[in-house]
């Protein structure tokens, strides 16, 4: 039996994606392949017959955008909408604006993928004057100091998203709404992660490519009835996926 229909969607190619910088929090848009990516995604939705009835999204760019294309393009453009800061990228502290290529080189690769994919190491935190910082970001002007990040690693990032997802998202699947959830490579690992209870060291094998919507049916556990969802196109999220695997190199 199933009770909700949820959509996975990573937006397309940022304009930082594209220049192999590291962009956690910071609030850049999507480049012209990045709208092409969204546009695509909401095809494959209308293709599919998968209708959204809501979308819920990070409070960054990227992701709005992707939504609101991927949903025009579907149709959809009217639905209700919610932003959550708890569904933004993971922080990526001072790796921020840095370029992975030269990142993997000064650091080597043990140190490199220990910041990008292990469950627990966070890379250095961010001093509040650096150029690439959010402390005075007046969308979080609200948020205490300690739910602030100033760097984050994946854990800390399930630990923030999973109060949105219990209290936000799941009402809406037990509602009977077939939810998009538009958001970010880590955003989106740290709840598939949640969802397929996949464990601490092989979650740093999986990655999310982007654009391509990323369909889980839940049972009454709210957990998949079919581990791992189903990409609305196989092959290349495949493809996808194992590019952004290669980053840095
Ligand atoms: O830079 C980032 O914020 C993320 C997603 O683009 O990168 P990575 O895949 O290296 O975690």
């Amino acid at each position: 039996m199933t009770v909700g229909t949820l959509v996975l969607l990573r937006h397309g190619e940022s304009e930082w994606n594209a220049k192999n910088l590291f962009t956690g929090w910071v609030d850049v848009d999507l480049n012209a392949k990045g709208e092409a990516e969204a546009r695509r995604g909401g095809e494959l939705l209308k293709e599919h017959g998968l209708l959204p009835d809501v979308v819920h999204t990070s409070v960054l760019r990227r992701a709005i955008r992707t939504s609101e294309l991927a949903l025009h393009a579907a149709d959809r453009h009217w639905i209700a909408v919610r932003r959550s800061w708890r569904l933004n990228e993971r922080h990526y502290g001072a790796l921020q604006g840095k370029n992975k290529k030269e990142t993997l080189d000064a650091y080597g690769e043990e140190q490199f993928m220990l910041w990008r994919r292990s469950y627990d190491t966070p890379p250095p935190p961010i001093e509040d004057g650096d150029e690439w910082s959010q402390s005075g970001d007046p969308r979080y002007a609200t948020l205490p100091p300690e739910l602030k990040p100033r760097t984050e690693c994946l854990k800390d990032v399930v630990a923030r998203m999973l109060p949105y997802w219990y209290d936000a998202i799941v009402p809406d699947l037990l509602a009977g709404r077939t939810v998009l959830v538009a958001a970010h490579g880590n955003s989106l690992r740290a709840l598939v992660k949640h969802l397929d209870q996949i464990s601490d060291e092989a979650i740093a094998k999986l990655n999310i490519p982007t654009g391509i919507p990323l369909r889980y049916d839940l049972g009454p556990d709210l957990r998949p009835t079919v581990a791992g969802g189903a990409y609305l196109d196989p092959e290349a999220a495949k493809e996808a996926a194992a590019a952004v695997a290669n980053q840095g190199k």
